[in-house]
């Protein structure tokens, strides 16, 4: 019997007003490719057979047809109508890995007058014998293909429609005009990402009995009565709407985050220098120790996580000493000094701060000298509370505050020291951070 077959919606037929380049949002280059084409690279070496049908803007069929075929070499000829393919690109994240041939479909159709019509007209070309179907935009062109593996895994355990999520980090309020009428409490909402996934029936006939448009399919699946459940997103998967997204995309397949790069000591580098200038940029490690003490009447917050039932950490903030050790890390590879040096502890705000606050002000105090993230790792030593379970949560959760890839473990000391005892909890974390290059 032939394995199952994934369903890969991807929707590229926007117009791209709010980023305002005149063309069509996923036909604009960027670094080699266009978003529609960094999109399908992703899924090169995805596991099983695969069908991906492209919603494409009408007007420009013939071209989506040519790049999607490029981007998806193995695609069966028959629907994939291949053309002068393109030549791969020095992207680092698509894998060279392509599919094996016959395991990957192409349709390319176009696309309607609204995303959910698009999508509606992508189910319509996917074959019969899907299992499950993914849906993606075009305009998240970086989301990684273990992000989709990981949304069609739990399709697949769980029959349930699958949504990947980001929590939210900043305070949201709802408005009435410009007045706040209420502010939300925060830890019950997250960012919905695509791709998002469903059992290929029931999303089938979630579009067809859908009377109203939703923002995204996991709500049109849900007014069908389609049960969903979220997975953690990821930060790579952010959507391009506005300009500023397209520039923090460009950076980002650049290798540098920032087109004015200043660093203490340093010379500027303006934006002119470009990318010629990001590719010298210096990368600088620093390395941050935390350690807090054990406080049984405190709650437990740990890498910008509340844990229930956890003797908390005690502290002048909340003892969050992950994310104190990823402060301090950051600050010494920008070579901007330390945690106790740059916020004081006669700051009223943080006291009993979170950790998410500091890392907020550290991010951007690494913005405001030109410094880049380009990852952060980071461990603790404690024998509680036990991590493995909630690791994708942390790594997501701070992410989503450094806007970059961030790798956390956990270990024991054996019951020895003060960490075998249970008296506290130490955090070392490492930082590697792109400046500009000595003059
Ligand atoms: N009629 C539409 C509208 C949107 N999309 C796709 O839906 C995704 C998310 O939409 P958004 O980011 O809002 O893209 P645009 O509609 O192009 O942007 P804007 O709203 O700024 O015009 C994008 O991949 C876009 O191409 C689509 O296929 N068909
Ligand atoms: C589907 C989506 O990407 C989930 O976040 C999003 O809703 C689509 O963006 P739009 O601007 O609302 O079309």
């Amino acid at each position: 019997m032939d394995a199952p077959r994934t369903g890969f919606v991807l929707v590229a037929a926007g117009s791209g007003t709010r980023l305002g380049v005149g063309r069509p949002k996923a036909l604009v280059d960027l670094g080699g490719g266009t978003l529609l084409e960094h999109a399908l690279r992703r899924l090169h070496g995805f596991p099983g057979r695969l069908a991906v049908a492209v919603a494409a803007p009408a007007g420009h069929l013939d071209a989506a047809r040519r790049l999607a075929s490029a981007a998806l070499p193995a695609a069966t000829p028959a629907l994939a109508e291949r053309a002068d393919a393109r030549p791969a690109h020095g992207d680092p994240d698509a894998s060279p890995a392509p599919p094996a041939a016959d395991d990957v479909t192409l349709a390319v159709v176009a696309g309607g007058a609204s995303r959910q019509s698009s999508v509606a007209a992508a189910i319509d070309a996917l074959p019969g014998d899907c299992d499950v179907v993914l849906v993606h935009d075009a305009a998240r062109p970086f989301a990684p293909r273990a992000l989709a593996e990981r949304v069609a895994g739990a399709v697949r355990a769980t029959g349930d429609g699958v949504v990947p999520v980001l929590p939210v980090v900043d305070t949201i309020k709802r408005l009435s005009g410009d007045r706040v009428v209420e502010t939300p409490e925060r830890s019950s909402l997250v960012a919905a990402q695509t791709p998002q996934g469903f059992p290929a029936p029931a999303l089938r006939e979630a579009y067809r009995s859908a009377t109203i448009e939703h923002t995204d399919d996991a709500a049109l699946a849900a007014a069908a009565g389609l049960r969903v459940r979220t997975v953690p997103g990821d930060v790579h998967a952010f959507k391009i709407t506005r300009p500023d997204d397209l520039e923090r995309a460009s950076r980002m397949l650049a290798g540098a985050s920032e087109p004015s790069v200043r660093f203490p000591g340093h010379r500027d580098m303006d934006v002119a220098e470009g990318s010629r200038g990001l590719e010298a940029a210096e990368l600088r490690t620093g390395i941050g120790v935390d350690a807090h003490a054990f406080d049984d009447t405190a709650p437990l917050h740990l890498a910008c996580l509340y844990w229930p039932g956890e003797p908390g950490l005690a502290g002048h903030s909340d003892g969050d000493a992950v994310a104190h050790a990823i402060c301090d890390a950051l600050l010494a590879a920008a070579g901007l000094g330390d945690i106790g040096s740059v916020f004081g502890t006669d700051d009223p705000e943080l006291a009993g701060a979170g950790g998410a606050l500091f890392l907020r002000r550290t991010r951007a105090l690494l913005d405001e000298h030109g410094a880049s993230i380009r990852n952060v790792s980071v461990q603790f030593v404690a024998e509680r509370p036990r991590f493995a379970a909630r690791r994708d949560e942390a790594r997501t959760a701070l992410e989503a505050v450094l806007e970059a890839p961030v790798s956390i473990a956990a270990t024991t000391s054996d019951r020895l020291g003060f960490t075998g005892r249970r008296d506290g909890l130490i955090a070392i974390a490492t930082a590697l951070v792109a400046v500009a290059p000595p003059r």
